[in-house]
């Protein structure tokens, strides 16, 4: 079951919540890539997709309140990793899929983003790269929403592991796709 018709069936999550230690310690979604906010470079490929577009942020809300619809933080101090973010946006999506980025890919394009949703369906989608999984580059139905309280419950933090539980699709990527690489350290500012 492909979607049919974005921004009616896709709700978006930009996530913008870890420490950024690599990075300085510095709110990494904040930073300048290429004379812009990171934030700012997904969210203008996002923006067309969606009309429920979430980010994912533990501080500086007033600096990325003009990217988002919405912003939700964590129930959390202690930065329990990216599957919280996810958790938090599944449970108030307003559409029956979730699509999942980093705040520190601003390369991602319209390309990959249309390859990821082509992929949706009852399956979650994750991108793969060099055989390894990406799995920050997802779509997740928000209907495995009630499986992943289980995990957490379970005690599961892993967003990988917990996608792999669901048999995803992948999205191959080639080893060289720079669109997946993250800026996530100091001298990978441009
Ligand atoms: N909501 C939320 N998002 C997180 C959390 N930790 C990481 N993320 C996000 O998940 C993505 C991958 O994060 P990492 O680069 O592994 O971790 P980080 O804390 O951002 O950076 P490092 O401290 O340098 O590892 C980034 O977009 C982060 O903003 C968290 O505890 N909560």
């Amino acid at each position: 079951m492909p979607i049919a018709a974005p921004p009616q069936s896709l709700s978006v999550v930009l996530l913008a919540g870890g420490r950024g230690q690599r990075m300085g310690g510095r709110d990494k979604g904040l930073m300048t890539w290429r004379g812009r906010p990171m934030i700012a470079w997904l969210h203008d490929q996002v923006r067309p997709l969606t009309d429920d577009l979430i980010i994912s942020c533990n501080r500086n809300h007033e600096a990325y309140a003009p990217y988002a619809d919405r912003l939700i933080s964590d129930d959390s101090s202690d930065y329990p990793g990216p599957l919280a973010g996810i958790r938090a946006a599944l449970q108030i999506a307003r559409h029956p899929f979730l699509l999942v980025l980093p705040c520190d890919a601003p390369r991602v394009d319209r390309a990959l983003l249309a390859d990821l949703l082509a992929l949706a369906g009852e399956r979650p989608v994750m991108a793969q790269r060099d055989g390894h999984w990406e799995p920050l580059f997802a779509v997740i139905p928000v209907s495995l929403l009630p499986s992943l309280e289980q995990a957490w419950r379970d005690g599961q933090r892993s967003m990988q592991r917990w996608l792999q539980a669901h048999q995803p699709a992948a999205l191959v990527c080639t080893p060289d796709d720079s669109r997946l690489s993250n800026i996530n350290s100091a001298e990978l500012l441009e």
